[in-house]
């Protein structure tokens, strides 16, 4: 217990709240060393590699961690902010925390965000909260879907941090939002108002989502039922037959059966089945990163065309924008109820 933190502000100081937005992570540059240090805190969590830590460990270190930086920070490289040099979905998370910020700046409440790998980590912000006076805190995972994957392992990192600390504030956390109306309604018109802006009327519109290995869905995560709830919705509210929205699932990684149909063999069979317009939105990722501008609207269009493809548009995610954050901020209020 001695390495508990000490308390580093006086009992008088007044109370705070403070909101953390969490996201995944990402490298804090493109070369090897800064991709390699994040893919290597990343793939040691063991709540996304599953497989045993004897059997992982001389994988990831021997095999995955000497050719997959250098495969990956090319493909950062295709994305990079190059003005502000920063990851996409750093400069986008950073942006959702000013704009929250402000707008619950009038009652007091401290809003930040954290990475679960890399930078801001969880446990420096969260530190920097408890520091500033906050003494409850409501962390949000920025995941409308849940995944043990992501969400559960988002907020171990932020209670991993919180152990240490000798005089904890209250904390809450968020839940999923995969069937929140007001998201529905705002991934729904941002469908909606993605397709209006095309030269072309797609045929199918693909909803993909990250995927998962199929055994963790096999043993209780609840992610692959979120992901369809969410498109059935989407379809519901704009009243679409369900014809016209498909499920897909990207990113796949390593040899294990993963959740189908995959967006890539998707992307590739449609021609060859008469379908050649689509539009594709990535509806699991809150803001774009690496696995919808690069491995969608770059690789995906790609694939797409040269299998016969005449039309591609990849509609963005909600990001910053006005209608995202009007969610996001009602979706926080909400959970601060009782606190405000
Ligand atoms: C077993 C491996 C992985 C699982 C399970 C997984 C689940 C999962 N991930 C996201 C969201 C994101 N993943 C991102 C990148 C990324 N994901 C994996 C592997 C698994 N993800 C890797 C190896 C990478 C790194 C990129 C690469 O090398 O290809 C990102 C983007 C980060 C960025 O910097 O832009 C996000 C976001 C979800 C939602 C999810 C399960 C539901
Ligand atoms: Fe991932
Ligand atoms: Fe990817």
């Amino acid at each position: 217990m001695s390495d508990l933190l000490p308390v580093s502000r006086s009992s008088s100081s007044p109370q705070k709240i403070g909101v953390l937005l969490l996201n995944l992570g990402t490298p804090d540059g493109t070369d090897y060393w800064s991709v390699r240090r994040y893919l290597g805190e990343f793939l040691s969590d063991p709540r996304v590699i599953e497989t045993p830590k004897a059997l992982w460990w001389p994988i990831l270190n021997l095999f995955v961690l000497s050719t997959r930086p250098q495969k990956s920070g090319e493909a950062y490289s295709l994305i990079w902010d190059r003005e502000r040099d920063d990851s996409p979905l750093r400069v986008i998370t950073r942006a959702q925390a000013d704009n929250l910020a402000q707008r619950l700046a009038g009652d007091g409440i401290m809003v930040d965000f954290a990475m679960r790998y890399g930078n801001p980590s969880t446990r420096s912000v969260l530190e920097k909260m408890e520091a500033a006076g906050c003494r409850r805190i409501l962390l949000m995972p920025l995941y409308p879907q849940y995944s043990a994957t992501t969400t559960a392992t988002a907020n171990d990192k932020a209670f991993d941090a919180l152990r240490r600390m000798r005089w904890q504030p209250a904390v809450r956390t968020g839940p999923a939002y995969f069937d929140d109306p007001k998201y529905v309604e705002v991934l729904g018109e941002s469908i909606r108002e993605g397709i209006a802006a095309l030269d072309f009327e797609p045929e199918l519109v693909l909803t993909s989502y990250h995927g998962l290995p199929q055994s963790y869905v096999d043993k209780g995560d609840p992610y692959e039922r979120h992901c369809h709830e969410t498109t059935r919705l989407v379809g519901e509210y704009l009243g679409w037959p369900a014809s016209r929205l498909k499920v897909t699932f990207q990113s796949r990684f390593g040899p294990s059966k993963w959740l189908s149909p995959a967006t890539d063999t998707t992307l590739e069979t449609l021609p060859k089945q008469g379908v050649k317009k689509v539009a594709i939105l990535a509806p699991a990722f809150h803001a774009d990163c690496i696995e919808t501008l690069e491995e969608i609207a770059i690789g995906g269009k790609e694939s797409f065309l040269a299998a016969g493809g005449e039309n591609f548009a990849y509609i963005p995610c909600l990001n910053d924008t006005q209608a995202s954050m009007d969610m996001i901020e009602a979706m926080v209020r909400r959970e601060l109820s009782g606190w405000l």
